[in-house]
């Protein structure tokens, strides 16, 4: 690791030890948050390698055994509901080294026992994602009033004023001015005279004086932690887990999230939102009413009445008053009733009779100052219960911070476990059993990137799969018949079992290689450099080292008959070695003529064509048959479809092609028969 990565790894974990705490348990997204997460991958890939003496780089021996290894980290990736997961799957890399092997296969094993058990959840997977802490947000409409320059000096010390106004009130004057512009202002120390809306403080802990700032990062993260309460629960209740104090962290979040148990806050909430119109509408139908019916009134004045007028100006108004009384009564009451019953009005509706008074005077007017009064009081109310209700559950959530993320952490990195556990069973894989002799077999091995592939067997060496134990092999047959996917099946088998991985088989037996070479078709003759290039790949071969080495149609690099001589001593020198290797090869009999060694021919044959010329094929390779090739199969088929003259001239075309064939067949029998005796 370079210098510069060392200094911010140790500026992000607080000491040397807990950096290499983190990357020896593969705590991917504090290391991604330290470092980036490439370096944060190729740092944990490069603590494995050396904890068991391997390179992460080295089983993979050429580019293309680099590409299908990819191209598995992705396909594995897919069942990954985490960027954990993403992360830490792309820290497996494949190995020669039988410790790291066992340690991967026992969590593979773990892995597919906890889907298995666990069922499906990817769903509550998904949703867990590391805890964001964005800070607590300053809260409005309250403060915290001291009553001496030492007590004002404290509260500051202890961070209140990062969170809510802070205010010296020696007197109660004083005091009384602040809460009025609050809706609740706590007092450090009692003021000796009770004053609305300010709250003598019985603590002095975040969790009293400013709940929201506690319950603030539990809000903040509500979905995955309500997810990762649910998978908690799963987990428990399938055995597979215990978490320490749990069920004390969910009483305290389901009541935190229960909407029903803030159902008198939001009540209230709406009551100051509708307020002001229900009242302006109750009045403005209370003064249309009124005008109807004083409309249709009359005021009748009697003889006295009217002598009683003559000497006093205001005794009609008396009158009028007195008769028209029961109409504003009535008008009155009913649209308090109606504001009462529009707002679901509690112990509130007594308000009415001063915001509605009962006056005599028309247009009716509202009490404005008594409106704004009851506001006043309705938010009061509102802050003194929403207060205590966020006390009680910040109170017990006040230490559960780091219990908390501790639960969230585990259910994130089970995801890993997760992922491979699905990978696993959902591509119906096996664990292969590591042999010690050199060699690979397989049953019904499936390629993972074919849609619905034809299950395909095959081995080399003496792995116990089949009774034939050649351990370099060539793979002739028809075009298309698969002999390229076969390879890459064996890559992708030998890659994942390197990994410690089970393998897309019903039964597969391997034994451990300290290097896969797979050298792809190359298109067209090469030119001379590319020959010599390609050469120096090949060179590589001749190490010590235990290897499979898998090749498509070497021959291209350059002219047929030099390549048969190139493959046959690539083959000798491999099996020598110790190695294993599987050629696809059209020169299968050329090159068994050249090699020194006992080179078996395997062949993809197909069994025939169909009418739209159709190749019927079986998948799996049959051994030591060399299988014909595509032209042969129509011939074949010609003469079966054809009569007279032209099939003559097919049936003449046929027999050539096998007699050659026989004929080349009988000339490796021979050089393997002298090399056996000799
Ligand atoms: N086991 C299988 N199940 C289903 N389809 C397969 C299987 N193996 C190969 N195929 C399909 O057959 C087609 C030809 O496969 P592939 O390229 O491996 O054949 P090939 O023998 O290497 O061909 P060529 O001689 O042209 O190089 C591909 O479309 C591939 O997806």
């Amino acid at each position: 690791m370079g210098p510069r990565l060392r200094e911010r790894l140790l500026s992000y974990f607080e000491s040397e030890e807990m950096a290499l705490r983190a990357i020896a348990d593969e705590d991917m997204n504090d290391l991604r948050a330290a470092i980036g997460e490439r370096h944060a991958i190729a740092t944990v890939r490069a603590a494995r390698g050396l904890r068991y003496g391997v390179s992460p780089e080295s089983f993979l021996a050429t580019d293309e055994a680099e590409r299908i290894y990819r191209t598995i980290l992705n396909r594995i990736a897919e069942h990954a509901n985490t960027a954990y997961a993403i992360m830490r799957i792309s820290t497996l890399f494949p190995s020669g080294s039988p410790e790291l092997i066992k340690e991967m296969r026992s969590v593979s094993l773990r892995a597919m026992d906890l889907r298995r058990r666990l069922g499906d959840v990817r769903d509550l997977l998904r949703r867990i994602k590391p805890l964001r802490r964005r800070g607590a947000q300053r809260i409005k409409g309250r403060a915290i009033a001291a009553r001496s320059p030492e007590e004002l000096a404290m509260a500051r010390s202890m961070g209140f004023d990062r969170l809510l106004d802070i205010h010296l009130a020696e007197s109660p004057g004083e005091l009384r001015d602040i809460a009025s512009g609050y809706d609740h202002v706590i007092v450090l120390s009692d003021p000796g005279v009770p004053l609305p809306g300010v709250e003598i403080a019985e603590q002095l802990d975040i969790w009293y004086i400013a709940p929201e700032a506690v319950l603030s990062f539990y809000t903040e993260n509500r979905d995955a932690l309500e997810a990762a309460m649910e998978l908690a629960a799963v987990l428990e209740e399938r055995g597979i887990e215990h978490f320490e104090d749990l069920s004390k962290l969910r009483n305290a979040l389901r009541r935190l999230f229960d909407d029903e148990d803030q159902s008198d806050i939001s009540r209230i909430d709406d009551l100051l939102k509708r307020l002001p119109a229900a009242v302006d509408s109750a009045l403005a139908q209370a003064n249309t009413e009124l005008r109807k019916r004083i409309e249709t009134s009359s005021v009748t004045l009697g003889g006295p009445d009217l002598l009683r007028a003559l000497g006093r100006g205001d005794m009609i108004r008396d009158v009028f008053e007195t008769q028209m009384h029961g109409i504003f009564k009535s008008v009155i009451s009913e649209a308090r009733a109606r504001v009462a019953a529009d707002l679901n009005l509690k112990g509130e509706a007594i308000w009415l009779e001063e915001i509605i008074p009962e006056e005599i005077k028309y247009p009716l007017e509202i009490n404005h100052r008594a409106l704004r009064q009851l506001e006043i009081e309705l938010r009061r109310r509102r802050e003194a219960e929403g207060l205590r209700r966020k006390r009680e559950i910040a109170g017990s959530l006040a230490n559960m911070d780091g219990l908390t993320a501790n639960l969230i952490k585990k259910l994130i990195q089970l995801d890993f476990l997760y992922a491979i556990g699905d990978f696993a069973i959902s591509c119906g894989l096996t664990m292969p059993e590591l042999i010690h002799d050199p060699g690979i077999g397989f049953r019904d091995g499936r390629h993972l990137f074919i849609q619905n592939p034809e299950p395909v067997s095959y081995s080399l060496g003496a792995c116990g799969i089949r009774e034939y134990t050649e351990k370099a092999a060539i793979l002739s047959g028809v075009n298309s018949g698969g002999k390229t996917s076969l390879l890459e099946l064996m890559a992708q088998i030998a890659i994942l079992a390197h990994m410690g991985l089970p393998v897309p088989a019903s039964e597969c037996r391997i034994s451990i290689f300290d290097e896969l070479y797979f050298f792809a078709k190359s298109s067209g003759t090469l030119s001379a450099g590319a020959f010599e290039s390609t050469m120096r790949k090949l060179s590589a071969l001749a190490t010590e080292k235990r290897k499979l080495v898998l090749a498509d149609e070497l021959e291209a690099i350059t002219e047929p008959g030099a390549s048969a001589r190139i493959i046959a001593s690539i083959l000798d020198m491999v099996q020598e070695n110790g190695s294993v290797a599987l050629f696809v090869s059209h020169l299968a009999d050329e090159i068994r003529r050249f090699s020194r060694t006992a080179v078996r021919v395997d062949g993809i044959e197909a069994e025939g064509l169909d009418e739209r010329n159709n190749l019927i094929l079986s998948r799996s390779p049959r051994y030591n048959h060399l299988a014909r090739s595509t032209p042969e199969l129509i011939l074949d088929r010609l003469v079966r479809t054809t009569e007279g003259k032209e099939r003559t001239f097919y049936e003449a075309l046929l027999t050539r092609f096998r007699n050659t064939q026989s004929r080349s067949e009988k000339i490796t029998g021979n050089c393997a028969r002298l090399q056996i005796d000799s």
